[in-house]
């Protein structure tokens, strides 16, 4: 039984089909949502959340169904942890009073074991130093990670998280891929990014998705494969090239078309890879049906 199973989930809002009869199921391990804007990712990670529901299909997690009863949910939402995309703070709380006051939510009630867990998810972040700093004194990357350690609380089964790695600095991403290798080898982990990179580094398995509805379902390195033969670094730009670029050595890009004379075949990147299985539609924004 996978702990999160989605059997043809739809969600439309107003005219906007946002999913479009969605079928994926997730177990252990790290998986990437990739897919341009607009594409449904963090609608899909907000029906996993149980922030928001489905109108269409069936979803389960952890053999539950967060349709049914107020316990059930509870009994879900107890093991689930949750990084929306946007985070409002109270204005005037500290990096610890914000994450107990949602460790407080999650009813920890016994006020020593709740420090100690919100000291323990500051720490897993980097912010054990910064805990009693004022949330808006905090810069960008900060913030997020205080985000990042109302979700570790309680050490959920399942975790979602929307564009975790926004605003972090290259350290900072570093440490976060290393804080989730390790709570991937006993929990499910779906995040949404636009970084490529962070998905190539991070998971094993990549999701694309593209107008509400999946593309691709399967490991990094087989999207990968798919580009194979079909990069080049060259003198010249691609004529009929999907997307070329020169990059800082001079060299340019090409990614697609047809190889420019005297181009050399280069390894594919995940970035590839995922701009010739969308082509034009990496670009598009969609408008309401
Ligand atoms: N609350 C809402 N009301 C109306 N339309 C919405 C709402 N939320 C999302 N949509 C629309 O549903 C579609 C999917 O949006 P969603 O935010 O899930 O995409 P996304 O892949 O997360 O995009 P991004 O990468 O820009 O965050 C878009 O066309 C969006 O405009």
């Amino acid at each position: 039984m996978n702990a999160v199973q989605l059997d043809a989930i739809s969600k439309t809002y107003g005219r906007t089909r946002a999913l479009d009869v969605v079928d994926l199921g997730f177990d252990r391990g790290v998986t990437g949502l990739l897919g341009p804007n607009g594409a449904g990712k963090t609608t899909l990670l907000r029906i996993v959340a149980t922030s928001i529901a489905a109108d269409g299909g069936r979803l389960s997690l952890l053999g539950r169904d967060p349709q049914g009863s107020h316990d059930e949910l509870t009994a879900i939402r107890r093991q689930l942890g949750y990084l929306p995309q946007e985070l409002g703070y109270p204005s005037d709380m500290t990096a610890f009073g914000f994450v107990e006051y949602v460790a407080v939510l999650k009813e920890w009630n016994d006020r020593d074991r709740r420090h100690r867990e919100v000291r323990r998810v500051l720490d897993l972040v980097g912010l054990a130093g910064s805990a009693t700093k004022k949330v808006r004194r905090l810069s960008g990357g900060q913030r997020r990670r205080v985000a990042l350690a109302q979700a570790l609380l309680g050490e959920p089964r399942i975790l979602v998280l929307d564009e975790p790695t926004t605003g972090l600095d290259p350290t900072q991403r570093a440490d976060l891929r290393r804080t989730l290798s390790v709570i991937a080898d006993r929990c499910t982990v779906l995040l949404s990014t636009h970084q490529t990179e962070d998905v190539a580094a991070l998971c094993e398995r990549v999701v694309v998705l593209a107008g509400g509805t999946v593309r691709f379902d399967g490991p990094v390195t087989e999207l990968v494969a798919t580009a194979a033969g079909r990069v080049w670094l060259s003198d010249e730009p691609g004529s009929d090239a999907l997307v070329s670029w020169r990059t800082g050595t001079g060299r340019h890009h090409v990614v697609g078309g047809t190889p420019p004379p005297g181009a050399v075949e280069t390894e594919p990147t995940l970035e590839d890879a995922y701009l010739l299985m969308l082509g034009a539609e990496a670009r598009t924004v969609r408008a309401p049906a």
